[in-house]
This record gives C-alpha cells, structure tokens and sequence, in this order.
C-alpha cells in the first residue's frame, strides 16, 4: 500500500492534539487515525477526554495544540482546527450525536428529518419566497428532502410513527431517530456520543443493527464514544483507548481487550475475566492493585493538572523491588512500569490467580 492510499484511507487524522482547560489537560498530545468505511471507537474512563475530543473535531472547541484532518472521498481535505464550526458539517461533512438527546421533542418524527435538511431547501429556494413557490429547484429538492426522510425512517424501524411527536418516542427510538436526522445531512463521518447509554439490550440491539446497516450501505464512517462494552466490542473494527487524556491502546478490539493497561485503567469486562487476562499475561501486581480500587489521588478534579508533574511516587512492589512512577501517573502508565521489571522466568510460568475478587469499577459513574 503506498503513501496515497494509506492517506485515503484515513477519513480523520488527529495529530498531537492538545487540550488545556486554565491548568487542566484535558488531552495531551493525542494521535489516531479512523478509517474510511469503519466503526472507530473511542473509549475510556469517565473523565478521559472522549467527549473533548469530539468538541475539538466538531468545532465546539479550538484545540490548544494540535492537527485535526478531514479526507474526503472527492479527495478534498480539512483541517478542522482551522474552519469556521457552521462549515464543519457544511464542507467537511461532519454530523455528530450529543450525549443528551437533544430532537425537537414537539416535532413530529419526520419534521425533525426535514428541518436537518433545511440548509439544502433553503438553497433550492434561492433564499426567496418566490422562489419557494416558482423554482421548479425547490420543488425537487422538496421531493427530495421527503424521499430521504422516508429512507432513514425506514433504516431505523420508525416509518410507523413518522407523524408521532419525537417526544412521544421511547428512549431507544429517540436515538435512532437522533442518528437519522444525522444521516439526513449525508455525513461522511459520524460522531456519536455514547448512543447505546440508557438503552436496554433489545434496543442495543436495534441500535448495533442501524450502526452495521450505515456503515455497510452508506460511505458514511462511525467515530464512536461508547461505555457499553457489548456495543463496541460487537460492532467495532478499532479501538482507541483514552485515560486521563492520553492514549493507551490502539489496535482492533481483541487485543484492546486483553491489553492489561486497558485493564487496569477502565474495567469494562468480568472481574473473573480481568483475573483471567491478568493471570494470562504474568501481571498479578496489576490484580492487586484493582483490589486496592481506583486511584482517587491521581484522578480528576484531585489536582489541577493531573497530566503534567515532575514529581514522584515510589510504590511497593510484592518482591520487596520498587517502582518508582510519576506521582501523576495513571494505572496504565504504572502497568508500564512495572511491565519492565526483571522477572524470574520460573516465576512467570508458575503464576496463578490470586482468588480474590477484583472489585474495582471504572471510575465515577455514566453520567
Ligand atoms: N469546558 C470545560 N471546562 C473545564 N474543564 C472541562 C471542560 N470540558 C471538559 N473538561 C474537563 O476535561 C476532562 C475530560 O472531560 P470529558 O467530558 O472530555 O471526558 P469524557 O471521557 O467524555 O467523560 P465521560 O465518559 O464522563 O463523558 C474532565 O476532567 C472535565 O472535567
């Protein structure tokens, strides 16, 4: 694969993007690629970053530092950074879903899909109310508009209820009709924050099958911000994983998976099946350190810039040895640490889970 089609492939590059609240770093020095034609997810204990991240490539904050390309299929390329928020959906083709839904709730289901294409039928109307009623543009675009309204109601089992208050809907089928409306505007890249949080598992289900169905039938790709682990790891084709605004992993989900500094940071699986991974990759000291619970000294809103620190900790290690870490290092940067202690080989071979149950959560709650 040569140079041009590795950066076709690329729907969006974020490059060293940072983002500083008055001391706090929000993300610092963050890089991923999502794939054209690919769900990307990006997940990570409350608090990593996720969110800020999407405000960056929507436009809704100006990066501190940083680089945030969009590569369109017509071969034109963005910098989000840099473009005025109303032309990040307009020009680039950016739609995206916020964590609260936020429909038009006294609208019917199909208003709510026509308004999304309002700027298009604004357009066909010459901006004029003659043209309104004598352009046979508007016309069209009008007939249009309808048809594509009618195609998304379909794609998210809603055609029933089209003339229904949005309001009136159950919370699964506000989300998909939240990502509906996104589909109307004929994103190239989709953000969606957190769709699966408060759905049951039938409209998980409802809401997997929408997400395979547009990435499948449609050039629109998925950035996706997800707690819902049946979610991500069902649908996803890569994975990237933040904690305290860094990255930690990358790689496809199985091996996001069964990363134990994936583990230690955001314990979205199985207490047996953390013990498990752990005992698979030699690390009891990791199980032990998930019995001891989260790291409140080192988490959000203890410190004012958690990110940066010259400052050290030493920590105790079960062999009498000690790991020295920064004293604002995370779980998964203190696995790192202590992946690179030198360890008897026999040691390794004989290791054997420690039988106590981990009950570690991931930090804070869904909001
Ligand atoms: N506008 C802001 N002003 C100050 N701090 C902010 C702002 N937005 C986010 N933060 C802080 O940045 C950090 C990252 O927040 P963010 O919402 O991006 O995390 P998240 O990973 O999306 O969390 P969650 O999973 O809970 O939604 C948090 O410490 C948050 O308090």
């Amino acid at each position: 694969m040569n140079a041009t089609t590795q950066m076709n492939d690329a729907i969006l590059q974020v490059e060293h993007l940072s983002m500083k609240f008055g001391g706090l770093v929000a993300i610092g020095d963050l890089s991923f690629t999502a794939r054209r034609g690919e769900i990307t997810a990006l997940i990570g204990p409350n608090g990593a970053g996720k969110t800020t991240v999407f405000n960056c490539i929507t436009g809704f904050y100006k990066p501190s530092e940083g680089m945030i390309t969009l590569n369109r299929a017509d071969g034109s390329s963005y910098l989000l950074e840099r473009l005025p928020n109303h032309e990040i959906p307009a020009r680039a083709k950016v739609a995206r879903t916020f964590q609260n839904i936020r429909l038009f709730s006294g609208m019917t289901l199909l208003e709510n899909l026509l308004v999304a294409q309002h700027n298009k039928l604004m357009k066909a109307s010459g901006y004029t109310v003659l043209g309104l009623f004598g352009f046979s543009g508007y016309r069209k675009a009008s007939a249009e508009s309808m048809e594509l309204a009618r195609h998304w109601l379909e794609k998210a089992d809603l055609v029933d209820r089209a003339d229904d208050p949005a309001g009136d809907l159950p919370y699964g089928a506000q989300r998909r009709l939240e990502i509906a409306r996104a589909m109307c505007t004929g994103p190239e890249l989709l953000c969606l924050d957190e769709p699966a949080a408060g759905l049951n598992p039938k409209e998980s289900a409802a809401l997997n099958e929408l997400l395979m169905d547009i990435k499948n039938n449609t050039g629109t790709s998925i950035l996706l911000i997800e707690h819902d682990m049946s979610v991500v790891m069902q649908i996803s084709d890569h994975v990237v994983v933040l904690e305290y605004g860094r990255k930690i992993s990358d790689g496809n989900p199985q091996s996001v998976r069964t990363d134990p500094r994936v583990i230690a940071a955001y314990l979205g699986v199985d207490d047996e099946e953390v013990e498990t991974v752990l005992t698979e990759v030699g690390d009891e000291d990791v199980i032990e350190q998930l019995d001891i619970g989260p790291d409140a000294a080192h988490g959000p809103g203890t410190s004012s810039s958690y990110l940066a620190g010259p400052v050290t900790d030493t920590v105790g290690h079960s062999e009498g040895e000690r790991v020295t870490v920064s004293k604002g290092a995370s779980k998964a940067a203190q696995v790192d640490a202590r992946a690179n202690l030198p360890r008897k080989p026999s040691e390794r071979a004989t290791a054997k889970p420690t039988g106590k149950s981990s009950t570690a959560k991931p930090r804070g709650g869904r909001k």
